[in-house]
């Protein structure tokens, strides 16, 4: 959360003239309700539920053209870690547990921080989750002290020099 997925995605999918969809933004317009309102009622694990959903939906249409945002938690379950890994070149966007607390800190929208010690939430999903995100990952790009643009310029090299590199092997 806070390493900069849905703002980055929107930017390269903008560069690379490709569809742009964020899972969270699909979960709610499935739903017909906001992600705070779907874990007040159902849970973490409805969420969960609606969040596999929702991605092997995705990925029964063409993907080629489409750059997608999804949420931090999606490594949690081993199935989505299957599709993004059969279905997708999947960008890794690491932030340091300081940057995520500081740019998390300015919205209420992310449930799983609203209660609690924040800082202690981060820093033990991190632990959790690190090596799963670099499990599916093609590419990890590091983010902290880079500016939004920056980080999708650095996002579009490094994906331009891995399809040449596949290119040069095939
Ligand atoms: N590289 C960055 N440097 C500084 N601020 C950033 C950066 N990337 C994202 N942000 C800001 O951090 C906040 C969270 O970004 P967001 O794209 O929603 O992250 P995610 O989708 O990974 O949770 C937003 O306010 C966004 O503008
Ligand atoms: O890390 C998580 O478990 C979550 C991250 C959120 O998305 P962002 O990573 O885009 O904030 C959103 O899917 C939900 O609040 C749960
Ligand atoms: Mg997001």
């Amino acid at each position: 959360m806070g390493a900069g997925k849905t703002t980055i995605g929107r930017l390269i999918s903008q560069s690379m003239g490709k569809e742009f969809y964020d899972l969270d933004k699909v979960i709610e317009d499935n739903a017909g309700a906001d992600i705070p309102w779907i874990f007040e009622r159902e849970g973490e694990e409805g969420f969960r539920k609606r969040e596999t959903q929702a991605l092997s939906n995705m990925v029964q249409s063409d993907t080629h053209n489409t750059v997608l945002a999804t949420g931090g938690g999606i490594v949690m379950r081993p199935e989505n870690r299957d599709i993004l890994q059969q279905d997708g070149l999947v960008v890794y966007l690491y932030a340091s547990v300081a940057q995520q607390l500081y740019r998390t800190s300015k919205s209420s929208h992310r449930p799983l921080l609203q209660t609690g010690d924040p800082k202690a939430t981060l820093k033990k999903l991190f632990e959790v989750r690190d090596p799963l995100y670099r499990e599916v990952a093609t590419l990890v790009i590091e983010t902290d002290a880079r500016h939004p643009k920056a980080v999708a310029n650095k996002v579009l090299d490094a994906i331009k020099r891995y399809l040449t590199s596949e290119d040069n092997q095939s």
